[in-house]
């Protein structure tokens, strides 16, 4: 396929959230471990979610995931033991990227990235047609290489901000995203939380814009319409991020296609 330059892919990311704003919603972005259930079954897992998604999230599997609630954490360590690595991960996009006009958003710790080296890393993102990445634990301010090196390969990068970061850090982490910026709405790990309380989200979707036009996304915690509804209008998102309630609807051998129906029907606005 034919390398994107650096412009196309990150427009490729907001042409997905203006399309789905266009059609008045928060753009839809499931999060899948790469090789869950193992790697026979992930790529129908994947189509399943791409059928619906204005967005994707594919997490690179690693054994010490620090943002990761136990249900993320499960999957990881299933995806690991039926042999998904960093470059496997990458083949995947390489064999769904074909099949899809869909955004696809690498979410990684730095430490694979590092493991694999972050130049090769990078090129192969880009070789295998991945759009962006999502790196939760990389501070913006402190790794200027992976930063150059990710843009001079043309890809979008996203940053997580947190109720907790301070106005300051919402501005340097903001300013550093390109391709969106993510907004998670609680201090912890990811996962299924009890209850719709939005906190202080919403507050924090208003700081972020105040620096960046750049859409911003919410996760952690989305399970169902009404918590979808919740970032989507209660927070005034523009993307919203589910990641472990396909995980464990997977692990219940629930099929995927009507829990994200019932998720983009939330995310109306
Ligand atoms: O699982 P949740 O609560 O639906 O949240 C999305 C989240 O899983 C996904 O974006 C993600 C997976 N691993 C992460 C690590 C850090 C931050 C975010 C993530």
């Amino acid at each position: 396929m034919t390398t994107l330059d650096a412009p196309t892919r990150t427009q490729r990311i907001h042409a997905a959230f203006q399309r789905a704003a266009d059609q008045g919603r928060a753009a839809f972005i499931p999060f899948m471990t790469a090789g869950y259930p193992d790697q026979d079954r992930f790529p129908a897992v994947a189509a399943e979610l791409l059928a619906r998604a204005d967005l994707m999230e594919i997490g690179i599997p690693f054994s010490d995931p620090l943002g990761d609630g136990p249900t993320i954490q499960r999957a990881g360590e299933q995806a690991i033991r039926a042999g998904t690595s960093t470059r496997r991960t990458l083949e995947f996009v390489r064999q769904l990227r074909p099949t899809t006009d869909v955004p696809l958003l690498i979410m990684t710790y730095i430490n694979p990235v590092y493991a694999v080296g972050p130049e090769e890393f990078m090129r192969l993102a880009a070789e295998v047609g991945v759009d962006g990445l999502i790196l939760p634990d990389l501070p913006p301010d402190q790794d200027d290489e992976i930063r150059e090196l990710a843009t001079r390969h043309g890809l979008a990068l996203t940053f997580l901000i947190a109720p907790t970061s301070t106005p300051a850090r919402v501005k340097l982490v903001t300013e550093a995203c390109t391709g969106f910026v993510y907004a998670v709405s609680v201090t912890g790990v990811t996962g299924a939380r009890e209850g719709n309380a939005l906190g202080e989200v919403p507050a924090l979707v208003q700081l972020a814009r105040q620096h960046t036009q750049l859409p911003v996304a919410v996760g952690f915690g989305v399970k169902d319409a009404a918590t979808a509804r919740a970032v989507a209008q209660g927070a005034g998102a523009d993307g919203v991020v589910v990641g472990s309630a396909f995980i464990a609807a997977l692990e219940h051998g629930q099929p995927l296609g009507p829990l994200a129906d019932e998720i983009l029907s939330g995310c109306g606005k």
